[in-house]
């Protein structure tokens, strides 16, 4: 069976400049990947070069067997791709439901299905999406990213700028989409040990490029090998035995 993602040495970026260089990557349907790596690295570049944002040079990009520079900008949702970018963008004048209904896709991820996985977007189903917080705005972005029920979800720093209890929140609801439900995933995130609580597997960017990848278990046992590849010193609290930043 074909990889459904295949990345192989390639060679992208934005007008001359170069971000990816001869970046290699690999996932299965069903996968979940944590894409980490220090700032500017290229980890948002690889994303948007998936949904056909940047300008590739060279290698190749396969998805589901097929080559994906041929499949058109504004046809790579169509084709299974669903990208949740930084800037969240929900449509401020529609209600949450319509926010989720305006363009969803009939498939497994439905209403109800979304509404239990983020009851709070239940709640607030009739509530102006500027009325929003950013944590439940982060919620509606990824909700109505799974409303075009795509076979790989692309996160990019879904944890960015959020409280700690709406991390939690939205990590819970994120892990029962993973675990539960099965859903194919390529996280960007800056906090680590929740992305990697979160995936099977990791990859770790350097200069545009894979350097290291590993189980995403393995690596949180592996805390002086995860600070040397990210920069990030993780230690465990010493109450609750969570992975914290450790402050310096
Ligand atoms: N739209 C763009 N046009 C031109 N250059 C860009 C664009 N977006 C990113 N870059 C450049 O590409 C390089 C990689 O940026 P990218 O955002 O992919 O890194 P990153 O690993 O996601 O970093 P961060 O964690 O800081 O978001 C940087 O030098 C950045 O300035």
């Amino acid at each position: 069976m074909p990889e459904m993602l295949e990345l192989e040495r390639v060679v992208a970026g934005y007008g001359d400049a170069i971000v990816l260089d001869h970046c290699s990557l690999q996932l299965a349907e069903g996968e979940s990947l944590a894409l980490l790596g220090r700032n500017g690295v290229g980890k948002s570049t690889l994303l948007a070069t998936l949904m056909g944002h940047t300008r590739v040079r060279g290698g190749t990009l396969r998805w589901c067997g097929e080559d994906l520079t041929r499949v058109p900008r504004h046809r790579r949702a169509a084709a299974g791709l669903g990208w949740v970018p930084q800037e969240r963008e929900i449509f401020a004048s529609l209600t949450v439901e319509e926010n989720l209904t305006v363009a969803a896709v009939a498939g497994k991820w439905d209403l109800r299905r979304v509404y239990a996985l983020f009851p709070r977007l239940h709640e607030r189903r009739g509530n102006w999406g500027n009325e929003l917080s950013g944590g439940e705005q982060q919620m509606l972005a990824i909700a109505r990213a799974l409303m075009l029920n795509p076979r790989l979800l692309l996160l990019d720093e879904p944890l960015e700028g959020l409280a700690p209890v709406i991390v939690e929140e939205l990590c819970a609801a994120l892990d029962r989409m993973v675990r539960q439900e099965g859903q194919s995933l390529v996280l960007v995130e800056q906090q680590v040990a929740q992305a990697l609580a979160l995936t099977q597997r990791c990859a770790v960017l350097e200069r545009g490029r894979v350097v290291h990848s590993a189980r995403s278990q393995a690596q949180l046992q592996d805390l002086a090998a995860l600070d040397r590849w990210v920069g990030v010193r993780l230690q465990a609290d010493a109450t609750t035995g969570r992975l914290e930043k450790e402050e310096t």
